[in-house]
């Protein structure tokens, strides 16, 4: 299980959804955060799985990778809006998962800029096997673009929270993620 809490600050909540969880789920932190260098050490103590940090927020992408993996954890890498592939494509073979942002970073509950799918895309066609993430204003009304043009990762905030069924949400975006992939792995 790929759990990613949206959370900008501290380690200790790592441990604390550990012990709830009471199960061993995959922790990616997404770290909407200037200077991602200062928190890899915490994240790692606290049992993180993958770091994922913005290409915006270092001047040393490259070093900074090396950090994450030298403290166990896989390599995520974010890019805002504003950010073309071409600056992330040159990491590409370096990480594990590139991490297509689908809304100005800040706050749940904004639309979906379906004007980021030409980037899935792109780096799908270029990186057959890197995972690939979209987060920003996926739901159900969104996710089939977001896995026909190669995402395998989603994160999803306001559409399973305000339902009222968030287990079918929840299900229906696992299932239209799994499907695309399969697909893609028969036209290969
Ligand atoms: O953190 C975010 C932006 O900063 C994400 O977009 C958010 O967590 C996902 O929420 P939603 O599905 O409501 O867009």
């Amino acid at each position: 299980m790929h759990f990613v809490p949206n959370i900008t600050f501290g380690h200790p909540v790592v441990e604390s959804l550990r012990k709830q969880l009471g199960q061993d789920p995959f922790f990616d932190m997404h770290m909407m955060v200037s200077r991602p260098e200062q928190w890899v050490k915490p994240m790692a103590v606290a049992g993180a799985n993958q770091y994922t940090f913005h290409l915006e927020a270092t001047e040393n992408p490259g070093a900074l990778i090396k950090d994450i993996r030298e403290n166990g954890m896989k390599v995520g890498l974010a890019i805002k809006p504003g950010t073309t592939v071409e600056y992330l494509a040159p990491w590409a073979n370096q990480i594990d998962m590139a991490l297509v942002m689908t809304v100005e970073p800040g706050f749940g509950g904004q639309k979906f800029m379906e004007d980021m799918m030409p980037k899935v895309h792109w780096l799908r066609t270029q990186f057959p096997t890197l995972d690939i993430e979209v987060d920003g204003g996926v739901g159900p009304d969104t996710v089939q673009k977001c896995a026909e043009a190669g995402a395998n990762m989603i994160v999803s905030g306001s559409a399973i929270m305000r339902s009222d069924d968030p287990r079918s949400v929840i299900n229906l975006l696992r299932n239209v993620c799994s499907e695309a992939a399969q697909k893609r792995s028969l036209d290969r």
